[in-house]
């Protein structure tokens, strides 16, 4: 029988750190100091060693793979004897909640846009396609949200399909971590982008990992390049509950915050809180439904301490 490592072996390039950063020599460093500030202020803790180490060379593979896909699109012109219309190219982002997926994202989009040909990169998170609080409320999964169940799925597969058969303006639904609901009346719009990079714990699912089957087509049917950020179970949980702690004196605070009740908290009532979050929801979550997607992406970035990646796997 094949063991699980060697199997793992089989399918993935895997590399420490200090060897996917070589991977970035040929490229030169063409950001400014203006562009690593610019960089800063996705997140200020972000250090500055993780954009060269880690998220140049993904740039440069990615610059490298989208070619490619742009080279088949011709290829396949040339067949039909007619140009198909240009279509997107999809990337998407899962793991855990609080592993940092919206950071990674943005990321990515600043670098992307950077490439010479200047692509315009639209940035969608699934959060936005979790059924509205009211409806959670009447279907009792307000303790499920994130699960596969708390999603519309049917309104993320039609606007993924949308968006990648060159609709124009596509509206995408917009999440609000202040009313812990979905916004009433506020949309992005994608209009043709060259890139979309979608971002959520779910993009790797499908509707045949539940009990009762979806043959709907999956979000990954839709997707070119998949990305999963990984990190131990601790570390998630810890960064779960800092991210809560210091959430008591930024979006908490808001009046309008659905969890302004948690803002006068003190650190103890506030860390047992979120532990208490994070080991009914968010934890089951990640190990019944999100861990067991991540060898079906295609590059799989391991974080450690301090959210420092310490390993890549590329898919062969
Ligand atoms: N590269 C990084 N360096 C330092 N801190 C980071 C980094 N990436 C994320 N973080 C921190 O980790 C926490 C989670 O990050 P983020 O909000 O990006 O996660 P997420 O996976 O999108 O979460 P969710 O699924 O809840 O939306 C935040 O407190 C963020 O500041
Ligand atoms: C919105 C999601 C599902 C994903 O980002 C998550 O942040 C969430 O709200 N989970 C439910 C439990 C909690 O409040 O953390």
């Amino acid at each position: 029988m094949i063991s699980a490592q060697s199997a793992y072996q089989a399918l993935y390039f895997a590399f420490q750190r200090q060897q996917w950063r070589q991977l970035r020599n040929a490229v030169p460093l063409t950001l400014t100091e203006a562009d690593l500030e610019k960089l800063k202020g996705i997140n200020e803790r972000l250090s500055l060693s993780e954009v060269t180490d880690i998220y140049l060379p993904m740039s440069r593979l990615l610059n490298l793979i989208v070619q490619s896909k742009q080279q088949r699109s011709q290829v396949l012109g040339e067949f039909l004897e007619h140009t198909s219309p240009k279509t997107p190219y999809i990337i998407s982002i899962a793991g855990s909640v609080a592993v940092g997926k919206s950071t990674t994202a943005r990321i990515l989009q600043a670098l992307l846009q950077h490439w010479p040909e200047h692509p315009k990169v639209e940035l969608v998170t699934t959060d936005g396609f979790l059924y509205p609080l009211k409806d959670l409320k009447k279907k009792g999964l307000m303790q499920r949200k994130g699960f596969p169940e708390s999603y519309d799925m049917k309104m993320l597969i039609d606007f993924i399909s949308d968006v990648k058969s060159g609709k124009s303006k596509v509206k995408a639904p917009l999440y609000s971590h202040i009313s812990y609901d979905r916004l009433a009346d506020t949309f992005l719009e994608v209009d043709q982008p060259d890139i979309l990079i979608l971002e959520g714990l779910n993009v790797l699912q499908t509707g045949l990992d539940t009990e009762t089957p979806d043959l709907r087509p999956f979000v990954s049917d839709f997707v070119d390049f998949s990305i999963y950020v990984d990190a131990d179970y601790d570390l998630l949980k810890k960064w779960y509950v800092d991210r809560f702690l210091q959430f008591r004196s930024g979006a908490f605070a808001n009046k309008n915050s659905y969890f302004n009740h948690y803002a006068s908290l003190n650190d103890a009532a506030a860390t047992d809180i979120a532990e208490n979050i994070w080991e009914s929801i968010n934890g089951p979550n990640l190990l019944n439904n999100i861990l067991p997607t991540r060898e079906r992406a295609h590059l799989i970035l391991r974080k450690g301490q301090d959210h420092l990646m310490n390993q890549v796997l590329l898919r062969k």
